[in-house]
């Protein structure tokens, strides 16, 4: 009953698919019912605050600790991190006012890895909770951007002496969150594993996709990346008569180096993991939907130019794959206000040809990367991850469904419809010959953004 109370002094949330996007700044209001603040996230109405952990990428501890409310801030908070010497030395001076703000730093041995995984571990008095997320622990990432989470139910303590194993959910998510942690091989995270252990996380109706550094052979190449979504889609999703013609929609924020032409990983492993559908032999080539801001969409954002420094996208990778942009799509998203709000959310979803159903649907912190989502090596006997990445997927199997079907105005939020709230316009908008890929290291100086300002890179 305390999820209730919780639930019934909460903004009226849907909490079918339990995905919020972040509010953003400056929208008609009735664009941001709905959606969540950081302050929100952390308001005694999800729970009374005992510790918490924050994994993420990028951190301003200051204004981290101005986002709890007064009666939590000062509860211990383990900061899980990437930085490596100058940088995490900035980062541990940053909490030097804060005693109660703890680091632990991510192992990264493979070069390029990136601690891109965002997520909050959120213990209560009354029980624990999960977010899993996309915005970094900065005020720019919480203001004018379209970011999307995943809110878990709050898991209640298991009863005293119940098997570690209780407390699963039908999609294994309690194993598959403890082997993610595991994964870090940290000592600061063992009593989490621990906590995580004593609740019971039956209610979660999501599977998680999580990226983990490493080389990995036989069976482990399945656990992670891109391998781990083919294998769930083959386990908990069914072949769809017509299938070739149901796209694949990606959609993110960073682009990482492909190779010389689209078979050397877009279209050979990752097209047959996102077009995998059941255990069906077939493999089709549907149509693949690629989602990139434009130097236009930028240009007239909310933000302006500055919202291409979280578009890290370099003229240096761009240049040596000229083939991936005929597959570019712009960011419109008048569906829920935020065209102008630029997307540091990453989702990847399987429509239906008239764009009124999904097969499956991922919010992840994973960009358009090898890096992210691992590459296959040494004649596919290996793959190789070099990042934490970290989502969850939803498959209309686990909300007894066939399909979902698509909420095509989720705003205002309503609790009529079941159907999944897509943040963006669909079908997805082609770029126009005169359209460009956005890319952060090289100067626009034809015409002003929405501030008046130019862009011209150092
Ligand atoms: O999410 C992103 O789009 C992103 C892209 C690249 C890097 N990077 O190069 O480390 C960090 C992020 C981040 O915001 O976490």
């Amino acid at each position: 009953e305390s999820e209730d109370f919780f639930e019934s002094c909460t903004p009226r949330l849907d909490d079918t698919y339990r995905f919020y996007l972040n509010k953003v700044t400056g929208l008609d209001r009735e664009y941001n019912s709905g959606a969540l603040h950081i302050r929100d996230l952390l308001s005694p109405l999800f729970g009374t605050l005992k510790e918490s952990v924050q994994f993420n990428y990028c951190f301003d501890i200051a204004w981290m600790v101005k986002q709890f409310p007064p009666e939590f801030r000062d509860r211990p908070v383990l900061i899980i991190h990437g930085d490596k010497r100058e940088a995490k030395a900035r980062l541990l001076q940053q909490a030097q006012p804060f005693p109660h703000v703890r680091f632990c730093q991510a192992k990264l041995d493979i070069a390029f890895g990136t601690h891109h995984t965002k997520m909050m571990l959120l213990w209560y008095e009354e029980g624990f909770r999960v977010i899993i997320l996309t915005s970094n622990l900065i005020r720019a990432d919480w203001y004018q951007k379209t970011q999307g989470m995943w809110m878990s139910p709050l898991f209640p303590r298991l009863p005293e002496g119940s098997r570690p194993s209780a407390g699963e959910s039908p999609t294994f998510f309690k194993r598959d969150l403890l082997e993610y942690l595991a994964s870090y091989r940290a000592p600061e995270l063992e009593e989490w594993i621990q906590r995580i252990k004593e609740h019971d996380l039956s209610e979660t109706r999501v599977y998680l996709v999580a990226s983990t550094p490493g080389r990995y052979v036989g069976p482990d190449m399945e656990r992670w990346g891109h391998l781990r979504l083919r294998k769930l889609l083959h386990e908990h999703t069914n072949p769809i008569p017509g299938e070739e013609r149901w796209p694949v929609i990606g959609q993110f924020s960073s682009i990482g180096s492909m190779g010389a032409d689209k078979t050397k990983w877009l279209a050979g492993e990752f097209q047959r993991t996102l077009t995998t559908l059941g255990k069906s032999s077939l493999h089709p080539s549907p149509p693949i939907h690629l989602l990139y801001p434009s130097v236009e969409d930028v240009r007239l954002s909310l933000e302006g130019f500055p919202a291409g420094g979280s578009l890290p996208y370099s003229i240096q990778t761009a240049q040596k794959q000229l083939w991936l942009h005929s597959y570019f799509h712009r960011w419109k998203a008048d569906r829920s206000g935020r065209s102008h709000a630029m997307p540091h959310i990453k989702t990847y979803m399987r429509v239906s040809p008239d764009f009124t159903q999904l097969a499956w649907f991922l919010i992840t912190s994973a960009n358009l990367s090898k890096a992210a989502w691992g590459a296959l090596e040494k004649n596919n006997s290996q793959v190789m991850v070099r990042s934490y990445e970290l989502g969850v997927l939803y498959v209309p199997s686990a909300f007894d469904m066939k399909t979902f079907p698509i909420d095509e105005t989720p705003f205002p939020v309503s609790s009529s419809t079941s159907g999944f709230p897509v943040p963006f316009d669909l079908p997805p908008t082609s770029y126009s010959p005169k359209d460009q890929p956005w890319i952060w290291n090289i100067s626009y100086s034809q015409e002003p953004d929405t501030h008046g300002n130019i862009w011209v890179p150092s």
